[in-house]
Order: structure tokens, then sequence, then C-alpha cells
């Protein structure tokens, strides 16, 4: 293997991939990424596909136990565990360098660092590219400075999402993504769960009443939430280091406002931290926003057209699509500066993270929404009206399972009569928010979707309850 190549991708999660796909196709350009760990990154291993295959068997099974006249289905603990291990292909990413290989683009095993203007240093190993490199890095679970947690070994999303035993009791620290879904799965695999929440709500940057949702839910499905909770000091008197996914030693006591909690597993959900340590970037004297690489809407850092940066280390939504996103733009962007060609047009720019990004919670009720919720968007001046309806009254809804419970609401843009942002909430709405998505990054006028008809009985027909609620305006 060569020492040089056109494009240097550090960090092979999707992002990564995507950028080194895109920079170098129908060209002859070539292109590695180096990896630490494993090609496939955070989110097939340890985020979205473990997290989302387990949360799908639990859905399966919920949904059946709602539907009167449908019986039996229950859940496998084992069974379910092994599906899982089928979506992370046990941690093995042969087929991932495989697919790198066919694309084109050399697998480098190892920790990167930039060492110079398009060098990048793996080991002992020094390596440049002619044109460009991109750092993909990702990010790390937080694990909040409480006197005691670190050394008691807690789990972190990793863990959680590739556990192999279910701890009998499991406190999970914080309220946001991370913390609602793993909660929801672990409860279901029979932990008894206490969530201990800073903050007020579930689901904090979302609508109100969507993180209200999910906590009548959470208390239906017998999950204790605390909110208004510090967690001021933890221990553990044998902590183990068993491995992955497996109960990290004896009990665990946790003070908390005051109050002690006893438990077999702590897990700590509390956010992440981008991956930019002892990356090289301080000789480079680059403008880290808390440690996030900030780029401009080129994926471009500032002052280095040669180094660019996708995915969660630019902090700017800390989401696999939307990573992907900014690597189709830089790899397209990496191309066109190749080819000496212009960067006119729309597809070298990124556009959707300015207030246009959609989001799966995958919670129990799900929380999908896109753009503003109604507080951003009056954060921004924006002169805004909502609506919301319920979701149980569309008749598609009540067909798809009995005492159907959900919502969703409208952002509106007065002036410019335009979506400027959709939440929907429950069962199964995860489908619901492309449309959403394509109103709000389209700027299509509410008024010309009076005439986007939904079909009849689906559950898109919120669509046209949400504009009848809104009035004459709408039509
Ligand atoms: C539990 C959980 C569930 C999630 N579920 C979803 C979901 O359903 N949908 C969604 O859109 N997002 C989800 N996310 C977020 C998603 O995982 C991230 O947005 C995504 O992984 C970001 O991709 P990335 O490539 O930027 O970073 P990563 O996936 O973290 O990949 C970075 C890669 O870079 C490598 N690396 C780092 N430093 C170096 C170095 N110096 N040298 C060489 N290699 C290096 C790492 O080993 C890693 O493989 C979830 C996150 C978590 C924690
Ligand atoms: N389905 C999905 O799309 C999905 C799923 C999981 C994660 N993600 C992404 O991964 C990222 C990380 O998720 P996350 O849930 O870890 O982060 P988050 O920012 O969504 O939530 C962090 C939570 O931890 C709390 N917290 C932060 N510091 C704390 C401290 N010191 N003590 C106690 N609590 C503290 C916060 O109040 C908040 O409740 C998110 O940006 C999310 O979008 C996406």
């Amino acid at each position: 293997m060569s020492d040089q190549w056109d494009v240097i991708v550090v960090g092979g999660g999707p992002p990564g991939e995507n950028a080194a796909s895109y920079a170098i196709q129908g060209s002859g350009r070539t292109a590695a990424i180096v990896e630490k760990e494993l090609v496939g990154g955070e989110c097939s291993y340890w985020a979205c596909m473990p997290s989302k295959a387990l949360l799908r068997s639990v859905e399966v099974v919920d949904a059946a136990g709602a539907l009167a006249g449908v019986r039996g289905a229950t859940l496998d603990v084992a069974g379910v565990l092994k599906r899982r291990d089928q979506f992370t292909h046990d941690h093995d990413d042969s087929s991932q360098v495989e697919w790198a290989r066919s694309v084109g683009i050399d697998v480098v095993r190892g920790r990167a660092r930039i060492t110079g203007i398009k060098e990048v240093t793996v080991g002992e190993r020094v390596i440049t590219a002619n044109h460009a490199v991109v750092l993909a890095t990702g990010t790390t679970a937080q694990i909040p400075p409480v006197p005691g947690l670190r050394e008691a070994l807690p789990w972190t999303s990793r863990d959680a999402t590739n556990l192999h035993e279910v701890p009998s009791k499991v406190a999970v620290i914080g309220g946001g993504v991370v913390a609602c879904e793993a909660a929801v799965w672990l409860r279901a695999l029979g932990a008894e769960v206490t969530m201990l929440v800073r903050g007020k709500a579930l689901l904090a940057r979302s609508e109100p009443f969507a993180s209200a949702l999910v906590a009548e839910r959470f208390a239906e499905l017998g999950i204790d939430v605390r909110f208004g909770v510090d967690v001021e000091r933890v221990s553990r008197k044998s902590p183990a280091d068993t491995g992955e996914g497996r109960v990290h030693g004896g009990p665990v006591d946790l003070v908390a406002s005051g109050e002690t909690l006893v438990v077999a597993e702590v897990v700590v959900a509390a956010g992440r931290v981008p991956a930019t340590d002892n990356l090289g970037l301080d000789a480079l004297g680059l403008p880290l926003r808390n440690g996030f690489v900030e780029v401009d809407d080129h994926l471009t850092v500032p002052g280095h057209e040669w180094l660019y940066a996708v995915g969660d280390v630019t902090g700017r939504a800390l989401l696999t699509h939307m990573g992907k996103y900014q690597a189709r733009i830089a790899g397209t962007v990496i191309a066109a500066r190749a080819e000496g060609r212009p960067l006119d047009g729309p597809r070298y720019r990124d556009i959707a993270d300015h207030d246009m990004v959609p989001q799966v919670a995958f919670s129990d009720p799900q929380v999908a929404s896109v753009g503003l919720t109604e507080a951003a968007a009056r954060s921004r001046g924006i002169d805004v009206e909502t609506v919301e309806y319920d979701l149980g009254n569309v008749a598609g809804a009540s067909l798809h399972r009995d005492g159907y419970k959900g919502r969703a609401g409208l952002v509106i843009d007065r002036t410019s009569d335009v979506l400027v942002g959709a939440t929907f909430v429950g069962p199964d709405v995860a489908e619901l928010v492309h449309a959403a998505t394509i109103a709000v990054v389209g700027k299509v006028p509410v008024s010309t979707l009076w005439h986007a008809v939904p079909s009849y009985p689906t559950v898109s027909e919120i669509w046209l309850r949400l504009l009848e609620a809104r009035g004459e305006e709408s039509q």
C-alpha cells in the first residue's frame, strides 16, 4: 500500500465512508480511511443499529398487545439479543472493509493524528493527501464529573446497546434521546428502571407536548422518572471490568438530591464529547468550539482549504443521516476543487443543518420532528402560529392500534406561510416526518399543502386534520 492518496479520511463511521466515496466516485482519484476501531463507526456497532434492533422487537410485542383479538407475542430475551448481534455483525467489520475496497477506498488501521498540512501520522507511519484530509472522528460518551461515578465503571450507551445480561435494577443518568430509548428496551427486557433527570422534561429540546406524552407513557410502563435531580456522588464496593454489556461489579449506591438509590447498574446517558483530543489540531491553531471542529457550509475548516470535517465532530447535528448529508457535500466539494470546477449550486452547500434537521427519537412513544420547535422559532424572532391535533382522532391511527395515543403539531411562519417545524408523537410515527421535511426544506406554502391529499384511512390524514385545525387560512 502506498503512503499517498488523493483524499484521506480520519474516522470510518458512515459520514467518513460517504465523504471518501463521494470525493472519488467516477474519477481516477484514490482515497484511504484511517480507522482505529471498526469501519462502520459508532452507529453500526454501538449506537443506531443495535438500539433500533432492540427497540423494534419491543415495538412489535407492544403493537400486538394493543390489538383486540391478537394474542401471544412475548419477548424472548436471548432471541432479541441474538437478532441485535446479527445487526452488529458480532463486531466484525469485514463486510464494511470489503465495501470500501469495492469502491476504491483503502482502509488503514490505527489512530491518526494530523501532523502537518495534508499530512497524517498513524502510529509511526506518515501518510499524505494530494487534495484533502477529512476529519470524521465522531464523539464519545460524556461521563459527568460526579465523585465516584467514573470509578464505579458505569455503563455507557455502548454497554446498554450491547447488553449481554439484563441488570435487575438500573439508574439512567440523563433524559435525552439515549436515555429515553435505553430506558424503553431495558424496561421491556425486565429491568427496573429509574431515570435521574437534571431538568424538568424528557427530550427537553422537543415540543412540550412530546415531552409530556413520553413521560406519561413511561409512568404506564413503570419507568420511574425523577425530575430536577442532581447526582451528587456514586460508590460501588467492587467495580469489575467484566466486559461490554455485562454488569460491572457489585451494587451501586447513588446519592441524588439527598436520597440514596441502590441499583445493580448505572447507565450514563449525559451527552457526548467530540473525539478531537490528541488529534493534532492544536498545532494547526484550529478554532475549536467546546472541542468540536468549526466548518463553513462547504464543510471546510476556514483558512485551511485542504481540511474538512463531517459528522458528529462538527457538532452541527449529532445524527447519522445529517453526518452522511454533510459527507456527501464535503465529498462533492473536494471533487469539484480537485477538478478546478466552481462550487456553484446548492449541492455544494450545507443548507439543512440550518434549522431544517429531522430526527426520530425511537422512544415509546416515538417522537419524530423536523426543523424548529415553537420556542426555538420564537427565540429566532420568527412570528409563528402553531396548530396541534390528537393523532388518536385520526381514523387511520385508530385502525393502527386500539386506543392509539399521540399528537402532532405544526409551527408555521405567519409571514411566509410556510412550515418551519413539525412534530409527530405516537407509535410508529417515524415514517410521517419525511413529508414534513419536504414541506420545510421545499418551503411549500401551507395553502398548497391543502392540495396534498392524504390517503384514507392512513395515519397521514393527520395532515388534513392539522390544516383544518388551522382554519380557512390554509385553504
Ligand atoms: C445509543 C445511540 C443511538 C443512536 N441512534 C441514532 C439513530 O437512531 N439515528 C441517528 O441518526 N443517530 C443516532 N445516533 C447518533 C449517531 O450514532 C452518530 O450521529 C453517528 O455515529 C456519527 O457518525 P460519525 O462518523 O460522525 O462518528 P462515529 O460514528 O463516532 O465514528 C467515528 C469513527 O472515527 C474513529 N476515530 C475517532 N478518532 C480517530 C482517530 N484519531 N484515528 C482513527 N480513527 C478515529 C472511531 O473509531 C469511529 O469509528 C445514536 C447515538 C447513540 C450514542
Ligand atoms: N434516534 C436518534 O436519532 C438518536 C438516538 C440516540 C442518540 N442520538 C444522538 O446522540 C446524541 C447524544 O444523545 P444523548 O441522549 O447522550 O444526549 P442529549 O444531549 O440528547 O441528552 C443528554 C441528557 O443528559 C443530561 N445531562 C447532561 N449533562 C449532565 C450531567 N452532568 N448530569 C446529569 N445529567 C446531565 C441532559 O440534561 C440531557 O437530559 C444526541 O445529540 C442525539 O441526537 C440520536
